[in-house]
């Protein structure tokens, strides 16, 4: 077997069982959502991904569920599965931060907070614990969490990536739409992704508190 076909495998079982994860706790509402583990080389420049087809059902699972495309979005095998509407969003994320995993899912929680702080363009969270899943370490740290528009059309969202990363923070939110979460593996994107979704309702919750 290619070093390739089995990275391939992995990486589709890998994706299949976050999947399930993340369907179970309702994360995929509607169809919505993404998915993508990277495969191969690590050249900047030229670089695989498995992906989530488009549209489908995240919670079942099904032999269409995952294809490979290249660092510009187009499949990379024959295949009739068409790639996740917004693979140009994960191939900008793998371009500029070399992240191994991106897990995007829309919630009720990254909706509200990604509406409270969308003028302001970042949703700030202030010396809480699991800011620590970051790997940021400071006492009583305080983030800024990026707000990119929901623009309809992705190439137009894809293009203020780059300039809405921050370093040390692995994601960025649309606004009214969700988030996207990364890390170097899967492992480190899923506990991001939670991390994230735990500061939102916290930071959401706060606030009704302090009305
Ligand atoms: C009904 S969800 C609208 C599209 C979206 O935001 C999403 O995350 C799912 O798109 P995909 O093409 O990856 O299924
Ligand atoms: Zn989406």
């Amino acid at each position: 077997m290619s070093i390739l076909l089995e990275e391939k495998q992995r990486a589709f079982a890998d994706l299949r069982d976050i999947k399930a994860n993340l369907a179970a706790r309702g994360w995929f509402p509607a169809t919505s959502g993404n998915l993508s583990i990277r495969v191969g080389g690590f050249e900047p420049s030229e670089f695989t991904f498995a992906i989530t087809s488009s549209g489908r059902d995240k919670s079942v699972q099904t032999p269409e569920d995952f294809l490979l495309v290249n660092e510009k979005g187009v499949p990379t095998e024959a295949t009739s599965l068409k790639p996740s509407a917004e693979t140009l969003i994960h191939s900008e994320i793998y371009r500029l931060t070399g992240a191994g995993a991106i897990f995007h899912v829309h919630t009720i929680y990254n909706n509200l907070i990604s509406e409270l702080y969308g003028e302001r363009g970042s949703i700030p969270v202030d010396g809480v614990e699991l800011i620590k899943a970051f790997n940021i370490w400071d006492e009583e740290a305080q983030i800024e969490i990026p707000i990119l528009p929901n623009y309809a059309e992705i190439p137009r969202i894809a293009a203020l990536v780059e300039g809405a990363i921050v370093p040390r923070i692995p994601g960025i939110v649309l606004r009214k739409h969700g988030i996207y979460a990364w890390g170097a593996n899967a492992f480190e994107a899923k506990r991001h992704l939670e991390a994230f979704e735990f500061l939102f309702e916290y930071v959401y919750r706060l606030h009704l508190l302090q009305k």
